[in-house]
């Protein structure tokens, strides 16, 4: 990202099939990424597939991508990413791919140019550790996992 922090490098596999990954509307978070295969897939119930998008991409440093399930075919047909939200590093230059998974009890399949997933691109921090003996002290303390609320 030299100039615009908005702008991100991106290599397109089977450029003349796929449009660029857009927002569908105005205040979209996410972009739809399509299933690059060349003949459907299908998935038995409980089965996994990693499935290609074609894209490649140049993430600016203090940037991630997420990889997010649509949650109508989450909805609809039991498909969702399987390690969601999916990280997607700014040094990887590999294709980005979709662990899609069948949490339906129906076989379920994926068409080429389906759109299998969604992608949110996000700012990221890396941190440094100071390690220290003893931590603050809060309200909550140690409680936790449902720990609040209670009489
Ligand atoms: O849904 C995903 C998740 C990851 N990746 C790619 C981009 C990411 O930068 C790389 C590594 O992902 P992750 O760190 O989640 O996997 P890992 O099992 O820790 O692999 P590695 O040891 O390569 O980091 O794989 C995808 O294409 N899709
Ligand atoms: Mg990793």
């Amino acid at each position: 990202m030299a100039n615009n922090k908005n702008q991100i490098r991106i290599n397109i596999v089977n450029q003349s099939a796929f449009p660029l990954p857009a927002y569908a509307t105005e205040g979209a978070s996410g972009m739809d990424l399509r299933a690059n295969i060349e003949a459907p897939v299908s998935l038995g119930t409980l089965e996994r597939q990693l499935i290609p998008t074609g894209l490649f991409m140049e993430i600016p440093l203090g940037y991630e991508a997420q990889i997010r399930p649509r949650s109508g075919l989450a909805a609809k047909q039991g498909l969702t990413c399987l390690n969601t939200p999916g990280t997607i590093d700014a040094d990887y230059r590999g294709e980005i791919k979709v662990i899609l998974v069948n949490l339906s009890n129906e076989t379920q399949t994926i068409q080429p140019g389906d759109r299998i997933a969604q992608m949110v691109i996000q700012q990221v921090e890396q941190i440094q550790w100071q390690p220290v003996e003893a931590l603050s002290e809060t309200l909550r303390g140690a409680g936790g996992f449902g720990h609040t609320g209670k009489n």
